[in-house]
């Protein structure tokens, strides 16, 4: 079994008034592989792993496959009822969304939404929980995680939230995390300090990732294989490094070179950190 997931022919259309915005887009993903989704915005990224969730809005028809496979056996995602999809994203496919403060509940502890991830999905108890959610930010480096754990949302930084959002995955060793556009909101600093985090998830939960980015640096740095979209196409697809070092098709071309300067001082800047560290 060396793909987790095999998206075939998805198709997105929004009902109200029957446009397709997802057309045709196929990819794999490999066991422990990051695949890198880029392209500019509204070029559909947001929408292929949505609709692979079953996370967009009532009004979008998904069509295709998107076969999920884990020890359980093979499924394909965008044939299941919201209640299986629903404890597959908890278990075994976990999200890490942009905007990290719209993830967490603005009236509760950041100590107590963790805890209440694992204990709907680990079934934990409420102490077993709370101590696994001080492991989990002890192990994304997180600053005085116990006074973390007792912090309101909006007391902590986007990134800090960020690492929070880390926590939680690394924590829950999914097969799967999608993360989507993790790093947009940040300030550079936290954005490589988020982006070390991503690192980490992997090697120390072997999940596979799917991470999405307008950012060519930040993918490059990251990504095994790469997913390059264009007004919801797939224009290329592939090994990373070679779609990076010799971009077959104009737009990616395009893409490599308006984001290269960027891109260099972003590898130049985590190799100054990676020296430091
Ligand atoms: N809720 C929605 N209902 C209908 N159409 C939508 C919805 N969200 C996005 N779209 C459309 O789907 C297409 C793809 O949008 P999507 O958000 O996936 O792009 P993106 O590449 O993720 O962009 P960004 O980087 O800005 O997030 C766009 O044409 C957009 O207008």
């Amino acid at each position: 079994m060396d793909n987790l997931l095999v998206v075939r022919n998805l198709k997105v259309t929004d009902l109200r008034n029957q446009e397709e915005v997802i057309h045709g887009v196929s990819f794999e993903l490999k066991k422990n592989s990051c695949l890198g989704i880029v392209g500019e915005s509204g070029s559909g990224k947001s929408m292929t792993a949505k609709a692979i969730l079953g996370l967009t809005n009532p009004w979008m028809h998904t069509e295709g496959a998107a076969k999920f496979s884990s020890e359980q056996g093979t499924l394909d995602l965008l044939q299941q009822e919201a209640n299986t999809l629903r404890s597959i994203r908890g278990q075994r496919i976990c999200m890490i969304l942009q905007d990290a403060m719209s993830a967490f509940d603005p009236l509760a502890k950041i100590g107590s939404q963790m805890a209440e991830t694992f204990i709907e999905n680990k079934g934990l108890s409420r102490s077993e929980a709370m101590t696994m959610a001080l492991i989990a930010l002890k192990m994304v480096n997180m600053p005085d995680p116990e006074q973390v754990l007792k912090k309101y949302p909006h007391q902590l930084s986007g990134g800090m939230l960020q690492r929070c959002m880390v926590a939680i995955a690394l924590a829950m060793k999914p097969d799967i995390i999608v993360a989507d556009e993790p790093t947009t909101a940040l300030d550079s600093i936290n954005q490589r300090l988020v982006v070390e985090e991503f690192k980490l998830l992997r090697q120390q939960t072997g999940a596979a990732l799917i991470f999405i980015s307008h950012d060519l640096g930040v993918v490059q740095y990251l990504s095994d294989q790469l997913l390059v979209m264009r007004c919801g196409e797939r224009v290329e697809y592939g090994e990373a490094k070679s779609i990076f070092q010799n971009p077959q098709h104009e737009y990616t071309k395009y893409l490599i070179d308006s984001r290269r300067e960027l891109a260099q001082s972003f590898q130049k800047s985590m190799k100054r950190r990676a020296v430091s560290a």
